[in-house]
């Protein structure tokens, strides 16, 4: 178990972290997200060993090592532009790490073909990185880091330099790879798609400080804050309430509740159909629907429709956690777009 304790670390007068606290489960695959500056890589920095916080104290199963050097904490490091040896064969990378600690010939030859084959390297031992495509090179940096068999694995945007398509695959790998070998994870990205992709858990930083812990289901579900429920995903806005577009009803007839609405754009994405609807004095709003229901509607732009959230209690956009009295008009939550690859 990884245990960062009330950690600031302050660059100037400026707060990188401020009294940050998170726990990571030995085995779990935690994700750290937020977006650009908010503290990722020096939270993971400081988790490392590369940074020495100002205040607050980092535990490893059960051993204070706020003070302690990065080589001698037990952990594995994978950057997003991962420094390879050029000049070193695939083998030879991959050993490196053995070969420092002296261990015997034989057993890091075997080392080594065991984690080439699970990385997916196999016949690639006798190859230069120069030789090797973006994905590869970073399956290369995994099986490096993970010779040694440390206690932590850190990854700093692994994937973060390589194509969409690149980046889907490996991540389906790193989850398999993860289930596999069980070496406790953390990851840092920008990417909430990513991090609810991979992660048992995903902290939310923004601006040095943490906003929520928890499961991707739960921060994606039960939000703390404007915050989280814009970075985990889209944001739909009725009144002071905010929901997600899927968990919007749109019905024919205004029923209870339902709030007047013209469509005034239908978007069809294959499966789901993005509705967006002018609000009498309120503005837009989309909501998303399967196509079926968007069929069974029979909607067409400029229609009349009502429209209301399903059963799920809207978050209130000044961030309070029931639906307040009448509010005064609150500005609109900063709830940034969800980061772009
Ligand atoms: N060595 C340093 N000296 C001064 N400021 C720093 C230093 N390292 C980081 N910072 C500042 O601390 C803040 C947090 O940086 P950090 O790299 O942890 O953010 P991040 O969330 O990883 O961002 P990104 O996704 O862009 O990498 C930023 O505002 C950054 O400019």
């Amino acid at each position: 178990m990884i245990s960062v304790s009330s950690v600031s670390k302050r660059y100037g007068g400026f707060a990188a972290l401020d009294e940050v606290s998170v726990e990571v489960e030995s085995g779990s695959l935690t994700a750290l997200l937020g977006p650009s500056g908010s503290g990722k890589s020096t939270l993971l920095r400081v988790i490392a060993g590369l940074e020495v916080p100002d205040e607050g104290t980092v535990v490893l199963e059960d051993r204070d090592v706020t003070r302690l050097a990065p080589q001698r904490r037990g952990i594995g490091f994978v950057f997003q532009h991962y420094a390879a040896f050029k000049h070193m064969t695939v083998r030879d990378n991959v050993a490196f790490g053995l070969k420092v600690r002296k261990r015997p010939k034989a057993e890091i030859a075997a080392k080594v073909d065991e984690l080439l084959g699970v990385v997916g390297l196999a016949g690639y031992q006798g190859r230069h990185p120069s030789q090797l495509s973006g994905g590869q090179r970073q399956r290369m940096a995994l099986a490096r880091a993970l010779a040694v068999e440390p206690k932590v694995l850190l990854l700093d945007e692994p994937f973060g330099a390589l194509d969409a398509n690149v980046r889907a695959e490996l991540r389906a790998w790193l989850r398999r790879l993860h289930d596999e070998v069980h070496v406790t994870t953390v990851l840092v990205t920008h990417d909430q798609e990513e991090a609810m992709e991979l992660a048992d858990r995903i902290v939310v930083l923004n601006g040095g400080r943490v906003e929520q812990a928890g499961a991707p289901r739960e921060l994606y579900d039960v939000p703390a804050n404007p915050f989280v429920m814009g970075f985990l995903g889209p944001v739909a806005r009725l009144g002071q309430g905010l929901v997600r577009p899927h968990d919007l009803i749109i019905t024919a007839g205004p029923g209870e509740d339902g709030i007047e609405a013209q469509v005034a754009r239908i978007v069809h994405l294959g499966f789901e159909v993005r509705v967006e609807l002018e609000l009498d004095g309120e503005g837009a709003v989309a909501a998303q629907l399967t196509r079926h229901e968007a069929e069974e509607l029979e909607l067409a732009e400029g229609d009349i429709v009502y429209v209301r959230p399903d059963g799920t209690a809207p978050l209130q956009a000044d961030g309070a956690p029931e639906p307040a009295a009448p509010a005064p008009e609150a500005p609109a939550p900063e709830a940034p777009a969800p980061a772009a690859g």
